[in-house]
């Protein structure tokens, strides 16, 4: 019975699971919806032998209201046809998240389609259900890798671009604070050449925990480039963001890197003006870790617009 059961997903070890598919006899009144047949994938998905299935209420998902609630979408999507000889059910579906038996979160994707018209209040539907967990995993691995850089697991520079946008959006709108600190760690060069490339890279790893350390939730911390950071943070004026840069910088020069000399950076501080453009606001920043360096490094700059302690 049912040869078409096929198996997509299988591998050539048949291993994989592929398709679960049930079939459903639906009829007016109280036997409602009811398994007439279902396959190895649907046994291996949920447990149960097919004989144990067979006359069950059928389980699209596991979560017992979330399937309740799939069931009477269903009921009411097919109430309308249940007279008519010529009614198209157009078949429903999702993708549901279910906590299964070892912790584990695992995706489904369930669609029910009819397998011909009513007749007499009596239709058949085939409910098929494939676990997409590995697939969701991947794609959301790919993600990870194009948004993340690779050495110090911070926000690489091109998601950085993409965050930087909406948050100016979000300030263009909204007009609330936002600032943007820029840093640099000073004579990076000198230490690559001293200690070598690895204890360079070391040193940018433990620069990254840091920078999380010191920032809050809502704040993005991104490489921006080589031994370049970013900070942007929102809710922050440029006199906040100028104390948090110097205790930053403050912290960098504290903390016992694995070198004899004591590792500092130079900071830039802006805080976003209203419409301003992200090439303006990059310049401004720019410009101002560019004045912490002429003005001898270790030191925050904000370009002119604000002064205080430790500034160039
Ligand atoms: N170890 C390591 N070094 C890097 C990485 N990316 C860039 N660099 C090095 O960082 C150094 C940056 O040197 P410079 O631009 O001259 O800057 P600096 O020596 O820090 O001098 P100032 O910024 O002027 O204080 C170069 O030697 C780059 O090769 C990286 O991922 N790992």
């Amino acid at each position: 019975m049912y040869q078409h059961y096929s198996r997509p997903g299988m591998d050539a070890n048949g291993e994989q699971p592929g398709h679960a598919v049930a079939i459903l006899s639906v009829q007016e009144g109280p036997s409602g919806i009811r398994i007439v047949d279902v396959n190895t994938d649907y046994q291996r998905l949920w447990g149960g032998s097919r004989e144990a299935w067979l006359g069950a209420a059928p389980v699209v998902v596991q979560q017992e209201a979330a399937n309740q609630q799939i069931i009477t979408q269903l009921y009411k999507a097919l109430y309308p046809l249940t007279n008519s000889e010529d009614g198209v059910f157009e078949g429903i579906s999702g993708r549901e998240i279910s906590r299964w038996h070892n912790g584990r979160n695992r995706h489904i994707e369930w669609r029910i389609t009819a397998m011909g018209g009513f007749h007499k209040g009596h239709s058949t539907l085939v409910l098929t259900q494939r676990d997409v967990t590995e697939q969701i995993e991947k794609e959301a691995q790919l993600e990870r890798l194009a948004t993340t850089d690779m050495l110090t697991g911070l926000v690489n520079r091109s998601q950085f671009d993409v965050i930087l946008k909406s948050e100016l959006n979000r300030q263009h709108r909204y007009a609330r604070p936002l600032s943007l600190i820029m840093l640099d760690i000073d004579y990076f060069k000198d230490i690559n050449d001293s200690y070598g490339h690895d204890v360079g890279d070391q040193v940018l790893i433990e620069l990254a925990h840091l920078l999380k350390r010191n920032l809050r939730k809502a704040d993005c911390c991104a490489r921006w480039g080589g031994e370049e950071f970013m900070l942007l943070a929102p809710e922050t004026s440029l006199e906040q963001a100028v104390r948090l840069a110097d205790k930053i910088r403050s912290a960098i020069k504290h903390t016992a890197f694995p070198l004899e000399n004591c590792v500092t950076a130079s900071f830039g501080v802006v805080e976003v003006h209203s419409s301003e453009s992200v090439k303006s606001l990059m310049k401004r920043v720019d410009n101002a870790l560019y004045l912490a360096k002429e003005k001898g490094r270790d030191r925050v700059s904000t370009g002119g617009l604000f002064s205080s302690a430790k500034q160039a």
